[in-house]
Parts: structure tokens; sequence; C-alpha cells
């Protein structure tokens, strides 16, 4: 629950501050909708004691009328937050949508549970919905909240500092201790939820056995199963209650206690205060602040805990989708600036729940602009480390990230994953090699890389840049150029190379290695062969649970597995 709680804030945090502007909208227009907790029991209080009860009806109409007035605008400014708020939710929905497709599709193609895989994608984008639903409710009870809190605030001290304390303090306390209260409340909802589950599976198991368990004289223990379970239920569903009855608590302090201290005060309290000024305090509590709260408790104790529930569910288990994947580049910057930094800390990974670890513990800091070479006997775990740090694949345990920032807060273009098997498509071969550019690539760029992956052969053959490729009359060799090429090309500040070069014959897989080390930029490589190695800065031996890494030479000496790796290409390569 707390890893799901920790994912979805981080999330929705950087989500929030993705577009700083949009929110700054909907404060702007939160302030216009809450301009009458601002005003209106400054507006009563003048229409009472100027106005009604100093002879002068007509201008206690027109305070009256000033007090409509304020309504109309907090009117107006509602539609326009409500339409800001869209402004920060439908892009959350789009990215949640895309990610939780992709992250199906992902997995269908690893684990060869499509079926299970696409009906997940129809699950999912329901939660999406909750999640962007909830998302929007939030915004606007917690920001139309704040602003009533704070135009209420200003507006009773105006009246009578006495009354806004009586106020204040009890509205404080309380909406503090729930607010603290609320993420127990959240692992008590789960809690009831695996709960209830547990027992309708268990109770539906003994349903569909019942003849075998009598058969077997076996009811007492069967009996014993779905009781312990329906305790459980009952435990957690009372716990749930207990937690509950706390919002009544905060709703009856914050809502019910200033409205009596109010009338306490009139009753007993300083004698000069005006009629007026009371029922201008009383408006205040009864018309701003009580259906603020009452918003704010309901929005963040049903709500709330739905969408860090639901939002946990969606990330548990995937990378968490990048904050900025629909949205254009945070800095439009298209150069490799020299590489990345990249640093594991402290990282596992298993490809199942409970399975066994193919990464433990493992950390790494790549330097940027570093060529780092990995190696490893097969089935070590070469593939499953370059999709870790990816970010294709996300770490059981600890964390990987790039210049400092977590991956998922890192722009998609800012890395290149190049697998074994090279993606190529029927297009032009521009189309193919600009395929990891944001929007238009430069022409030169292009032509570039055609240049230093040794395509222009290829490019003649198929009529220049604007030629149309066919993948099915590619050879392996090509499709895997296309791929460097296409890693050339791009504004990717890291490139992690997973035997992306396998099918090239040594001399042009030292070529391609080269180009892409000179094309600067941090280049991590899973190697298969010597020149690949000893190129490297450094080199990483793989050997179960050790991680070792130097140069070329100091590997040589220090681990024998290297040295027998090493060997065993020098064979191959005669
Ligand atoms: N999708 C997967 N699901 C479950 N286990 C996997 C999956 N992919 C790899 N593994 C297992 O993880 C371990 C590490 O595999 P990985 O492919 O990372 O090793 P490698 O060092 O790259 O091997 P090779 O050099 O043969 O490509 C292996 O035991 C492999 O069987």
């Amino acid at each position: 629950m707390s890893a799901a709680w920790t994912v979805s804030r981080r999330y929705l945090w950087s989500w929030l501050r993705r577009s700083p502007s949009d929110a700054a909208r909907v404060l702007l227009w939160t302030g216009v909708e809450t301009v009458p907790a601002l005003l209106s029991g400054r507006l009563v209080a003048l229409s009472v004691d100027t106005g009604f009860l100093d002879g002068a009806p007509v201008v206690g109409v027109l305070w009256l009328v000033a007090l409509a007035a304020c309504a109309a605008v907090g009117a107006y400014g509602a539609r326009g937050a409500l339409a800001r708020t869209a402004a920060i939710v439908e892009p959350l929905r789009d990215a949640l949508v895309a990610y939780t497709v992709a992250a199906s599709l992902r997995r269908a193609t690893h684990d060869d549970h499509w079926r299970q895989d696409l009906s997940g994608v129809a699950r999912m984008t329901r939660q999406v919905e909750i999640v962007r639903e909830a998302v929007g409710t939030l915004i606007t009870v917690v920001s139309r909240f704040a602003f009533t809190f704070a135009g209420v605030c200003i507006g009773t001290l105006t009246l009578d500092g006495a009354a806004a304390a009586l106020i204040f303090a009890p509205v404080i306390v309380s909406v503090a201790c729930y607010v603290l209260s609320l993420r127990k409340v959240a692992r008590a909802q789960l809690r009831a939820a695996v709960a209830s589950e547990e027992l309708a599976q268990k109770a539906g198991e003994l349903a569909s056995s019942l003849r075998d368990v009598t058969a077997c004289g076996t009811e007492e223990p069967a009996f014993r199963r779905l009781e312990a379970a329906a305790r459980e239920t009952a435990r957690a569903e009372e716990l749930l209650a207990r937690l509950n009855a706390v919002r009544t608590v905060v709703l009856g302090l914050s809502g019910w206690l200033p409205l009596v201290l109010v009338l306490v005060w009139a009753r007993w309290g300083d004698a000069g205060t005006s009629a007026g000024t009371v029922l201008g305090v009383l408006t205040y509590v009864a018309q701003s602040l009580r259906p603020a709260v009452q918003a704010l408790v309901q929005g963040l104790g049903t709500t709330g805990v739905r969408l860090f529930v639901t939002l946990g569910r969606i990330l548990e288990g995937g990378e968490e989708p990048a904050v900025d994947a629909p949205g254009p580049a945070v800095d439009g910057d298209t150069g490799t600036g020299g590489g990345a930094a990249v640093t594991l800390d402290h990282v596992s990974f298993a490809y199942a729940a409970g399975g066994n670890d193919v990464l433990t513990d493992l950390s790494l800091h790549v330097t940027p602009g570093e060529h780092l070479a990995v190696v490893g006997p097969s089935g070590i775990g070469k593939s499953t480390l370059a999709a870790v740090m990816a970010g294709t694949r996300t770490p059981t345990r600890g964390h990987v990230t790039m210049d400092g920032a977590p991956l998922r807060d890192i722009p998609p273009e800012r890395r290149a994953y190049l697998p074994q098997e090279a993606y190529v498509f029927t297009g032009t071969l521009r189309e193919n090699l600009a395929y990891l550019c944001q929007g238009e690539a430069e022409e030169g760029r292009l032509a570039e890389a055609v240049e230093k992956m040794g395509l222009h052969e290829l490019a003649d053959r198929i009529g220049g840049l604007d030629g149309v490729l066919d993948p099915d009359r590619l050879s392996s060799g090509e499709r895997q150029l296309i791929a460097l090429a296409r890693a050339h090309a791009s504004p990717a500040r890291l490139l992690i190379l997973d035997e992306a070069t396998c099918h090239l014959d040594p001399a042009t897989e030292a070529c391609a290695e080269e180009a892409l080390r000179r094309r600067g930029g941090t280049l991590v490589v899973v190697a298969h062969r010597i020149s690949s190695a000893r190129a490297a800065d450094r080199v990483m031996v793989m050997d179960g649970s050790q991680v070792r890494t130097g140069t070329h030479a100091e590997m040589l000496a220090a681990s024998p597995l290297y040295r027998d790796l090493v060997g065993l290409w020098h064979a191959d390569a005669v």
C-alpha cells in the first residue's frame, strides 16, 4: 500500500508541476469563484446594520443586490475553474490510457498471456476514468477549500477578531487531524476490499466443491477456512467503520461547532456586537465554510482514497508513465548535450513476483559520455540490465536515475534502446531514420547518419532518403544498420545497444560502434565480441551476483570469467 501511495503521490505531483501555467489558471479562476466567500458575510452585515436596522431598507436591498452580483461572479469563476481543471486532467487521462495499453501490450509480447492482457486493457482504461474523475474532483475541492478558508478568514476578521478565532480554531484542528488520518483510512479500505474479495473467492470455491467436501468428510476444515476469511472481512470492515467515524466527528467539529460558538459569543460575548455582525459571521460559516469543509472531507475521504488505491493499481508492477509523454520535449534540446549520467542504486529485478532475482542489489554509475561494455555468460542478465537501464523494465527494488532524475521524469526521446531485433517498418528511409526525432528531422543529421553507418549503397538502391523500404527485402544486418543510424540521428543522450550489432560482420560492427561513440552521448553496449569490449572506456563483467567494472586490461588481470570470455571470443574469431 505504501509503495502504491508513494508512487501515486509522486506521479500526481510531477504531473501538476509539469504544467504550472494550467495550475496557476485553476487557482486564478478558483479565486474568482470564491469571491462570495470573501464578501458574503460582510455584505449581509452592511445590509442589516446600515440598511434594514437603520431604517433604510433601500440601502439594505442594495447591499443584497451586491451580494447577488457576487454570486454571479462566483458562478462565472466556477465555469472558468472547471475548464482549466479539464486542461490538466484530460491530458493526464490520455497519458494513462496510452501507458496502460502500452504496458499491457508489452507484457503480452513478453509473457505470452496476450488474452489476459487485452482484458486488462479494458479493466485498466476503466480505472483510468476513475482516476481522471477523482483528480478533477480533488483539484476542485482542495483549491476551493483553500480559497474559501482564506476568504472567510479575511471577511470575518474585518467583522470581528474574536469571532474569527472561534471559527478557525476548531476548523484547523479537526481538518488537520482528518488529513493525518487519511493514510490509515486508505490502508483500511484496501484491506477491507482484499478481505471481501478473498471471502467471495473462498465461498465460491466451497460452493463448487460441496459434493467433494461432503464425500471426503472435510466439512469442518472447509468451514474453518471460510470462517477465518469471514472474520478477517469483519475485522477490516470494523476498522474502516471506526476510521470513518472520525469523518463524522470532523464534520461535526468543523461544521457545527463554529456555529454554536458564534451563537454563544453573540449571546454572552461582547455586548457591543451588532446584529449585522452576528448575521454576517453566521453567513460566512453556514454559507461558505461549512459546505467547503464538507466537500473537502468527502472529497479526500472517498474520492482521494479511491484515487490513490486505483492509481497505485494502474502504476504497480510497471514503469511509471513518462509525465510528459504526450507533450513536447521539456526544452526542445535536440543535441546529445555531452551524454547523460546513469545511476543504478541497489537495483534488484525479478520477472515474476516472488521469483528469483535476475539482478540483485546492483549499483552502478555511468558517467556522462562514457562508453560502457556489459559482458557476461549467456542468461546472466545482460539484456535484463539493459532493459532496466532503458526503463522498459522497472526494478523490483532500488532506483534508476538519469542525470539525477527518475527515468519516468525524463522525456522518452532522451534515451534510445536498441534490442537485437531491429525495428524497421514499411515507409521511406527518411521516416525510418527520423523515427526517434521530435517533429521534423534535420536533413543534415539524417544524411550524416546514413554516411556513418555505411547505408549510402542501400540509400542509392532505393532512390535516396525518400525511397521506400520493404523490411522483408532487407537482410538482418541492413535492418540493424538502419536502427543504428536511427539512434545516431536521434537526440538521445543515452544509447543502449543490446546485441544490436550481432548480425554485422566484425569490421562493420566496429565502424558502427565507433560512429556512435564519436557522435557523443553515453553509450552502453551489451558486447558479444572482444572488439566491442576493447573499444569501451570501461567493461562491466556480470558474474552471478558479482559485478565488476574496470578497463579491458584491468578486467583481464582481475576477472577469470572475463579471461574465459575473451578466450572464447578469440576462438570464435579464428
Ligand atoms: N521475459 C522473461 N520472463 C521470465 N524470465 C526471463 C525473461 N527474459 C529473460 N528471463 C530470464 O532472465 C535471466 C536473464 O536473462 P537475460 O536475457 O537478461 O540474460 P542475458 O545475459 O542477456 O542472456 P543472453 O546473453 O543469452 O542474451 C535468464 O534466466 C532468462 O531465462
